[in-house]
């Protein structure tokens, strides 16, 4: 699991870390791990340190200073360390350390030369950390363009410049990075996209702070988390204990969301499908897979939405199937239709457009803060939400925690993906799990199979790939 913290909770942590060690000592543990990660990537470049021409971007505050003293430790191993300043103010201190190994500031223009001319093969940004705003302007923004695209190795310090440290969104003018080396514990910019792509590849240095995953603002499932939760059957499992799974999806109008929905549910091995849904889109799906039955009957977990359209008995059906008590995935065209109370067991799986209708905001409002909308959703319908997207967060009413998928490509990005995702999650549901766990497992199934066969899979072939996945994903089980 990978936890992030918010800005207010590393700055306690940090004080408390500061009462027992001085500040001094964090900023030289985060130094220390900055150095250590700029060095391998200059050895791994070209084959030494030495030589190498190392550009820090310095901003006014601690952030700076980390840069700072990273460059007199690479100095120390012979590259040559050049500072631009961002303002007149810099961290006393650390300047003292950068001249005395020989540092030399660079002006503007001098700086904006040498990058043009691609004559750093590294450049630490080193300009603005969790005391950041979103946005960069000014000489700064220009030096930040001026490098993207060029040859020097880009690391930033702690998090790319013109982030906001707690936000998912990628300003419009920031510094993107190759590299990010966070400090202490990852900020929810560095797990939630479009923000997490500007960071590059991320080094967590452990500098002791000292921080309880009870106090997280995010929690990102890796592989440990899908193995664990995922329901492989044991030795005298029969169809009911690995779980029945009901799906009521496509219409005349959309058939082909019937056979993804039911695509999705029986690549990630259900005891067995029910197929509920239109009687046309039920003959398409028993031709395609005749394993699915079309007789009502028990069942331990039902779907409702993909691809309905418009239908007038939407409400009564959910209604119906909400009186079972059983656990529910409401998708789509379904989340259009929710009764205007609070549900119980039903998990509930909207894009950020459908969020946005459902918590009568713009959808813009959705993007500019997901966690806020998953968990106001949460609260507000009293189940479990899934909000899919390039980030997919789930949240539970009453926790503050937020979690998040595997992440995957935007290969996935695609009609009937979702319709795939859902039918996916209501066989985890029909097996036991609890909806946030399905919620979690489905997307991060679908996105680590996108990872694992990258291309533009249509959602329907993507889905086939999950029965080896599934079966390969055992050897990370604890
Ligand atoms: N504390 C510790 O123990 C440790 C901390 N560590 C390090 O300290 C970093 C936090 O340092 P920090 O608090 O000094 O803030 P920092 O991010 O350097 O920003 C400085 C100032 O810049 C300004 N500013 C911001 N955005 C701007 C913008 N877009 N455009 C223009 N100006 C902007 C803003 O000032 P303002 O303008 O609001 O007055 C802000 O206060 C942290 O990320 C980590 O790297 C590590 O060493 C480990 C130990
Ligand atoms: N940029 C992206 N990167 C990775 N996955 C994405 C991206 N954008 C969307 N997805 C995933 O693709 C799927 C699309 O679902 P959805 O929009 O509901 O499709 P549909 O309803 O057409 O089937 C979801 O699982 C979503 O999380
Ligand atoms: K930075």
């Amino acid at each position: 699991m990978r936890y992030a913290y918010s800005t207010p909770a590393i700055r306690a942590a940090e004080e408390r870390a500061m009462a027992e060690v001085g500040d001094g000592a964090l900023m030289q543990r985060a130094a220390a791990g900055l150095a250590a990660v700029c060095g391998d990537r200059l050895q791994r470049r070209r084959g030494r340190v030495t030589g190498a021409r190392v550009l820090v971007v310095t901003g006014p505050g601690n952030n700076g200073g980390d840069g700072l003293y990273a460059a007199s430790r690479l100095a120390r191993r012979g590259a040559q360390v050049f500072a631009w300043l961002v303002t007149e103010q810099v961290h006393g201190a650390a300047w003292r350390a950068f001249e005395r190994v020989g540092g030399r500031r660079l002006d503007t223009e001098q700086t904006l030369r040498r990058i043009a001319a691609g004559d750093f093969d590294q450049v630490i940004d080193a300009g603005f950390g969790i005391g950041g705003r979103a946005g960069l302007t000014g000489d700064l923004a220009r030096i930040a363009d001026a490098t993207r695209g060029g040859p020097a190795d880009v690391v930033a310090v702690d998090l790319p410049s013109g982030l906001d440290a707690d936000s998912a969104r990628a300003g419009e003018t920031c510094f993107p990075a190759d590299a990010t080396v966070t400090f202490g514990a990852r900020k929810p910019c560095l797990l939630s996209e479009p923000a997490r792509s500007l960071a590059g590849a991320v080094t967590l240095v452990d500098i002791g702070l000292p921080l309880d995953p009870g106090e997280a603002e995010l929690a990102q499932w890796e592989l440990p988390e899908l193995a664990a939760a995922w329901p492989y059957p044991g030795p005298t499992s029969d169809k009911y204990a690995r779980g029945v799974v009901g799906i009521d999806a496509g219409s005349a109008h959309y058939p082909g969301a019937g056979l993804l929905a039911v695509g999705g549910a029986v690549h990630a091995g259900p005891g067995m499908v029910r197929f509920l849904g239109d009687e046309r889109a039920g003959s398409i799906v028993v031709q395609r897979f005749p394993n699915v039955v079309t007789a009502a009957g028990r069942c331990q977990a039902y779907l409702l939405g993909p691809g309905w359209g418009d239908r007038d008995d939407a409400r009564t059906t959910i209604e119906s199937v909400l009186a079972t008590g059983l656990p529910v995935v409401l998708d789509a065209d379904a989340l259009r239709h929710l009764p205007q109370r609070r549900l119980e067991h039903a998990l509930l799986t909207p894009h950020a457009g459908e969020l946005a209708r459902l918590l009568e905001v713009d959808r813009d409002r959705v993007e500019a803060d997901p966690r806020w909308a998953v968990r106001t959703a949460a609260e507000r319908t009293g189940v479990t939400v899934l909000l899919k997207g390039a980030t997919q967060y789930v949240a539970r009413p009453g926790e503050k925690l937020v979690h998040t998928a595997i992440p995957g490509p935007a290969w996935t990005a695609q009609a009937g993906s979702g319709d795939t995702l859902a039918g996916v999650c209501a066989t985890l549901l029909a097996a036991g799990l609890a909806p946030r766990d399905a919620a979690l497992a489905g997307a991060s199934l679908q996105a680590y199979t996108a990872a694992q066969h990258p291309g533009p899979w249509p959602p329907q072939e993507l889905a086939e790939r999950f029965p080896a996945v599934i079966a390969s994903l055992s050897k990370e089980r604890p």
